[in-house]
């Protein structure tokens, strides 16, 4: 372990929110190694124990990275936590990406975008030579749309959103536009000025998620699925007991993993 590492001082967390650091802090644990130097920061609320670890690691190893952001959220805490903020653009390949997800089944087949930030979410996924995806244990799955179920998120140029939904309704789902919510009146729009719809499908439609991404995908108006397949090389689930659960593309399955969050992280 670095010694020029303070101890680590950090607020104690129950439930999904200690699961959800416990999977973040493993996964920069074992992804994000000191030869990195581009790392892509995924969105949603599992996203900021990300960047704490990868903060924890100490400014030395990070003063030679950039860090690619999936959408304002994710570009707010990479300035917030000091580091070097790269585009897309100026880092096409990316070292490694980190993620979180709404659902993830045991081909680590994602459903994503509850936070509507797919569109840059998968550019960043694809670009990475290893994406990872971090959760808590409410998202591990059988397969998709058993508990994620309000439906895939399909982000939409938004003159396009009425005839993207008759297309979604002749597939057998039941397309829902997301609204704003509160703070808005009228619909969600994303980091790109699209609209969202939320598609519940029947249990069948998910029996192969990427016939239905592609489904999907060649409707004129769709600007991206939340269907994440064959992308992510591992998945990291903390679980209610404090262990984690660790899943790998190949097929490799490991339970009750025990972590110690109070460690600092190894950095050579
Ligand atoms: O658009 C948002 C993203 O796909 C998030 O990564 C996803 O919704 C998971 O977020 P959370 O970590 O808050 O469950």
């Amino acid at each position: 372990m670095s010694s020029s590492l303070a101890p680590l001082v950090l607020k104690p967390l129950e439930g999904v929110e200690a699961a959800k650091r416990a999977a973040a802090y493993a996964s920069v644990d074992n992804h994000v190694l000191p030869e990195h130097k581009v790392v892509g920061i995924g969105s949603g609320s599992t996203v900021p124990y990300v960047v704490e670890r990868i903060v924890q690691q100490g400014p030395k190893v990070n003063a030679a990275r950039w860090f690619v952001p999936t959408g304002f959220q994710s570009k707010e805490l990479i300035v917030q936590a000091g580091l070097n903020l790269g585009d897309v653009d100026s880092f096409p390949v990316i070292d490694v990406t980190i993620d979180g997800a709404d659902e993830v089944d045991p081909s680590l087949n994602c459903i994503k975008g509850g936070g509507a930030c797919q569109l840059r979410e998968k550019v960043l996924a694809e670009a990475a030579k290893t994406f990872i995806v971090v959760a808590d244990y409410r998202k591990e799955s059988p397969q998709l749309g058993q508990k994620w179920t309000q439906g895939v998120p399909i982000e939409v140029a938004q003159f396009a959103y009425a005839s993207v939904m008759r297309k979604l309704e002749a597939l057998g789902g039941k397309p829902v536009l997301r609204m704003g919510g509160g703070a808005k009146a009228g619909p969600c729009v994303t980091d790109n000025s699209g609209f969202v719809i939320d598609c519940p499908f029947p249990a069948s439609s998910f029996s192969s998620p990427s016939d239905l991404l592609a489904k999907i995908k060649l409707m004129t108006g769709v600007v991206e699925v939340g269907l994440f397949c064959d992308v992510a090389k591992a998945a990291y689930f903390g679980n209610a007991d404090g262990t984690i659960t660790s899943r790998t593309a190949a097929g490799e399955v490991k339970e009750g993993i025990s972590f110690d969050v109070q460690r600092n992280p190894v950095v050579a």
